[in-house]
């Protein structure tokens, strides 16, 4: 077999980055040859994740693209937003390809960034040179790319669920509004008052109405495959679960449409993708179903009495919406097979 790749991970403490090292442990041609972190190096990774002490026995690594360099050649940012900009520039320039979980190389407008995050925007030419790793619709532009951005969490399962009905004109791309829903850990490691034990037991509540920073990514891809501004309602709601995302998301058909033709329009669309999976009429996913794995489910119900579509979307936030699409664009970057290291199963109940 030839020479695996290797892998670094900024912000390895976190959420998202615990969650590349659990994936790329059974990565058959990639392996992690340093974890880092800005707040504990020197200190073992195992510490923190004893879980993974047979995997990782390491010292946890400083932020030094020149020592990463000698390590890795590829390097996963899983920080918050505003530190991908500031960092991603000395990785690049030490020759590292860089995968940046965060929304900081997304949104190609710094003055639209500027306004979402409340940070600066990362800077040009790098922003240019991003590319978006919404990997089953611009899959093609990732192979080969030094810079990919990869898509949040909400997009990710809420963009699956449109993109192909708005392709084949079957909505109206005006009338879709996005009602959303995420499990906790989507908010991070870091310990806050909204997602505490008691202020999320027994509780379900909305957040960040039409000011949630992931609106203008939505809008930048659904104007895209519109080809013409689309703007839209996006609500996100916090479910006391850890993992998950459901997107429930409603148009106003074009013509008329039954289930079905839904069906077969998005299993066509999706016929060569392995991580899309298309529900039959009458069986709408839920987030159990794809927990711990790649998966986007999706499923249909059109309405007759209005003429209007409801599209459910689900995924897993820490996988698809996370460190196992990094993987799927780590993996189309290299030109292999998109799914190597990813075939995992749903873990049920
Ligand atoms: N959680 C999710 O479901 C998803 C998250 N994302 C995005 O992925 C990124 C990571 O998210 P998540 O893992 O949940 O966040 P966490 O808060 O769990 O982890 C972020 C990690 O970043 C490290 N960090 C903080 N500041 C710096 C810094 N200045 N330089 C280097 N490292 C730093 C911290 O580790 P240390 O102190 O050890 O350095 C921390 O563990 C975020 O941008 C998030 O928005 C995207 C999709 C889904
Ligand atoms: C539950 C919860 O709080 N989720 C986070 C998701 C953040 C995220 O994924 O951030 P970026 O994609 O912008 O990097 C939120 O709604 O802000």
């Amino acid at each position: 077999m030839s020479e695996q790749l290797r892998v670094a991970i900024v912000g390895s403490t976190g959420y998202g980055g615990v969650e590349l090292v659990r994936l790329l442990a059974s990565h058959p041609q990639a392996k992690v040859t340093s974890v880092i972190s800005s707040s504990s190096a020197g200190t073992p990774f195992s510490d923190g994740f004893p879980h993974l002490q047979h995997i990782r026995e390491e010292l946890l690594d400083d932020v030094d693209p020149a020592l990463i360099r000698t390590k890795a050649d590829v390097v996963f940012l899983a920080t918050p937003a505003g530190v991908a900009a500031k960092i991603t520039p000395a990785f690049l320039q030490a020759g590292l390809k860089v995968i940046d979980l965060s929304g900081d190389y997304r949104l190609k407008s710094p003055a639209l960034y500027e306004e979402w995050y409340k940070k600066p925007a990362a800077e040009e030419p790098y922003l240019s040179e991003a590319v978006f790793g919404l990997a089953e619709i611009y899959g093609e532009r990732v192979k080969g790319a030094a810079l990919i951005s990869n898509p949040g969490c909400y997009p990710t399962a809420t963009l699956l669920g449109l993109v192909p009905a708005i392709k084949a004109g079957f909505i109206d791309p005006a009338s879709i509004i996005i009602d959303a829903k995420s499990g906790v850990s989507g908010a991070g490691r870091g310990v806050s008052l909204g997602t505490h034990y008691s202020e999320l037991n027994e509780n379900f509540k909305a957040y960040k109405l039409n000011q949630h920073q992931h609106i203008p990514e939505i809008e930048m891809v659904l104007s895209d495959v519109a080809e013409k501004p689309v703007v839209t309602t996006f609500s996100t709601h916090l479910v006391p679960m850890t993992r998950g995302i459901m997107s429930t998301m409603y148009a106003n058909i074009v013509g008329e449409r039954t289930t079905e033709q839904f069906i077969a329009s998005y299993k066509e669309f999706y016929a060569d993708r392995q991580f899309v999976r298309i529900r039959p009429a009458g069986l709408l996913p839920a987030t159990k179903e794809v927990w711990g794995s790649n998966y986007c489910d999706i499923g249909f119900a059109v309405d007759t009495r209005t003429n209007r579509v409801t599209i459910v979307s689900v995924i897993d936030n820490l996988v698809k919406g996370a460190a196992g699409q990094a993987i799927q664009n780590m993996n189309l970057m290299m030109g292999w097979d998109e799914s190597l290291g990813l075939q995992f199963v749903p873990a049920y109940p």
